[in-house]
């Protein structure tokens, strides 16, 4: 992606949030950012959903702040770009939730 991103604004960034709000995600207190938690069944599971996202983040040269452990992966979305939420972290968790239905239903 070769435009800069733009912080999103107040009232398009409830818009864009409130789809993946009510699939789990937050906002968090301490930053311009969105985060979720996800739980698989066992450790390859966790890493398919891992690898699977992590073509969407080559792809889009947008990048998630995240942990594993085991069966978990605990997931931050923010530009660092602008030093807050663009449309790109709203794109890549889109991408994020779809992987996570994909590996869950296998
Ligand atoms: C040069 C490269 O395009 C930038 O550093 C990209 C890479 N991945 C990124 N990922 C995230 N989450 N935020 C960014 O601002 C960002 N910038």
């Amino acid at each position: 992606m070769s435009q800069r991103a733009e912080r999103l604004q107040e009232e398009e960034k409830r818009d864009l949030l409130d789809p993946l709000m009510a699939e789990g995600w937050s906002v968090m207190d301490t930053r311009d950012a969105i985060h979720k938690k996800f739980k698989f069944k066992d450790f390859k599971k966790a890493f398919k959903f891992m690898q699977g996202v992590a073509v969407h983040a080559d792809r889009l040269d947008h990048h998630p702040e995240w942990t594993n452990v085991y069966n978990k992966v605990d997931i931050t979305l923010t530009t660092h770009d602008c030093d807050g939420l663009s449309k790109r972290d709203i794109e890549l968790a889109r991408h994020i939730e779809e992987e996570a239905k994909n590996v869950s239903q296998q």
